[in-house]
């Protein structure tokens, strides 16, 4: 008997040691593992590959499974996890490393997940593998949990928007790489005509709400805007005003990064709806022929056949110094729809800048700074205000580094501005650059029955000529006189 009792508790003590053992060292994991292949021997195993892309075209499912298994606390538990800081500055994020696995369970059932990653060609899939036994009773239920948990994330998430920027891997696989876009850019904080602003605010407006519109037109949902002027003007600011507005996510096209037309179309048909996709500095490229994409991949690239692809609801932008060298087919409402001219600054732009910089609204030296403009020196808006920032303790003393900018700086422009001025009209150069553009087609500038009907059929008759449309060139509102 009292054998008995030593040995029950020598096994008990064995075996409480025993336990010690295999938690403290990390055996148990080990133990679990052979359970598990045990286990396996006696299911059946089916697999269900979600493709990043399907052909071409980004696949949905794959980035609503790639939301719902990095919201999984079961991630920890991967062998190989990626940690990244998140929003707020003690926020950490974890995301699944390639080719691991994380576990789920979803009504009893166990279900496994592996973010796969061809070696090959970097194609990226998640693969689900679930017990036959199960399957039928899960998968379709479990497929639409996915759908709801990842729809619910996305729109806590709502607010950030997200910045993507093409890159070309090692092989040369060109794909979007993307990051939050969180510059606080808005309407507000650009110098530029209240009128103007408004206008863009409306056109963009009736955009968002016109979806139906563009539905039965048979056209696709899209419009495409020309932001041309000096550089240091607000074209980018406006880009980025622009996303946050309409909150949308942006694609900023790098094309020196594009190895050709197809490429270009790639990039465009993995873009996701409610964007905005920019090229930048355009006309630079074009005449640098520092792109491998030709000026009819870029044609196609804005056509409707391509965007039709590629989904609906996206702005198209593009930006340049001057749409004087760009073949007017480029340009042609349609493709373009909306010219905005961005000017250097003038008075008014000048006291925009004052009052948002320096938080002065009038001061005793404005009367002096106006006559400077007067006179015709200027200077763009981000020198201007580069000034106002680097002595905004002191708005006097912004203001009299302006003056001095503007009268030695600002005069050499000033007075090719005031060529210009004397020179004729006080057209602005976008009325300028829209009649060459249709003298050059029609083979003269004039208004002849036959070029304002050719204006006319192309949407290139001015908006009602008063000073304030001037920087403003939509084909759809068009005045006709
Ligand atoms: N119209 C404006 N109103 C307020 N700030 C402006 C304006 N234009 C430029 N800025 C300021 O100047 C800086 C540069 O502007 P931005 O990059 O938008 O100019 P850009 O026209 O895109 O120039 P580039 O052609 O060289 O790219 C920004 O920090 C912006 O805040
Ligand atoms: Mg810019």
């Amino acid at each position: 008997m009292g054998r008995i009792l030593c040995l029950l508790l020598g096994v008990g003590i064995f075996l409480f040691l025993f336990r010690i053992v295999l938690f403290k060292t990390g055996l148990i994991h080990t133990v679990k593992k052979w359970r598990r292949t045990i286990i396996d021997l006696f299911h059946v195993y089916q697999h269900f590959k979600v493709p990043e892309f399907n052909d071409v075209q980004e696949n949905h499912l794959y980035r609503k499974v790639y939301t719902y298994l990095n919201s999984l606390s079961s991630i920890e538990d991967s062998n190989f996890t990626n940690l990244f800081t998140g929003k707020k500055s003690n926020e950490i994020i974890l995301r699944l490393d390639q080719n691991q696995a994380v576990g789920d369970e979803f009504l009893g059932a166990k279900v496994c997940w592996i973010n796969k990653e061809d070696d090959e060609d970097g194609a990226r899939s998640f693969v689900l593998k679930i017990r036959k036994a199960d399957k039928r009773r899960i998968l379709a239920p479990y497929l639409q949990h996915i759908h709801t948990v990842s729809d619910e994330l996305e729109q806590q998430r709502n607010t950030e928007l997200k910045l993507f920027i093409n890159v070309a891997d090692e092989k040369k696989n060109i794909r979007w790489r993307s990051t939050s876009f969180n510059l606080p850019c808005t309407f507000e904080n650009i110098a530029m005509e209240t009128d103007l602003k408004n206008k863009v605010k409306s056109d963009l407006e009736s955009f968002l709400k016109g979806k139906q519109y563009y539905n039965r037109l048979g056209r696709v949902w899209k419009r495409s805007y020309l932001l041309y002027g000096p550089s240091g003007t607000g074209k980018s600011s406006f880009v980025a005003a622009m996303a946050n507005f309409l909150n949308y996510d942006v694609y900023d096209i790098d094309l020196s990064k594009v190895a050709d037309d197809s490429d270009l179309k790639m990039l465009l048909l993995q873009t996701r709806a409610k964007s905005v996709i920019v090229i930048e500095d355009l006309d630079r490229f074009i005449a640098s022929k520092s792109t491998a994409v030709s000026v009819s991949g870029i044609l196609n690239f804005t056509d409707s056949i391509l965007t039709s692809c590629a989904g609906d609801e996206r702005i198209m932008l593009f930006t340049m110094t001057g749409k004087e060298h760009i073949d007017p087919a480029m340009l042609r409402p349609g493709r373009v729809d909306v010219h905005i001219h961005f000017p250097l600054c003038d008075f008014a732009a000048f006291k925009t800048l004052a009052s948002n910089y320096l938080g002065v609204r009038e001061h005793k030296l404005f009367p002096q700074v106006e006559g400077i403009f007067q006179n015709g020196a200027s200077l763009s808006p981000a020198e201007i205000g580069e000034l106002m920032i680097a002595n905004r303790s002191s708005p006097t003393r912004a203001l009299k580094y302006v003056i001095n900018a503007l009268q030695t700086d600002g005069d050499r422009r000033g007075n090719a501005r005031r060529s210009f001025l004397e020179s004729g009209s006080r057209r602005s150069m976008s009325e300028d650059a829209s009649s060459e553009m249709s003298g050059s087609l029609c083979g003269g500038g004039g208004s002849s029955p036959a070029v304002k009907e050719f204006k006319k059929l192309y949407g290139l008759l001015r908006i009602k000529s008063s000073r304030k449309s001037e920087s403003y060139d939509a084909a759809r509102d068009i005045h006709v006189d």
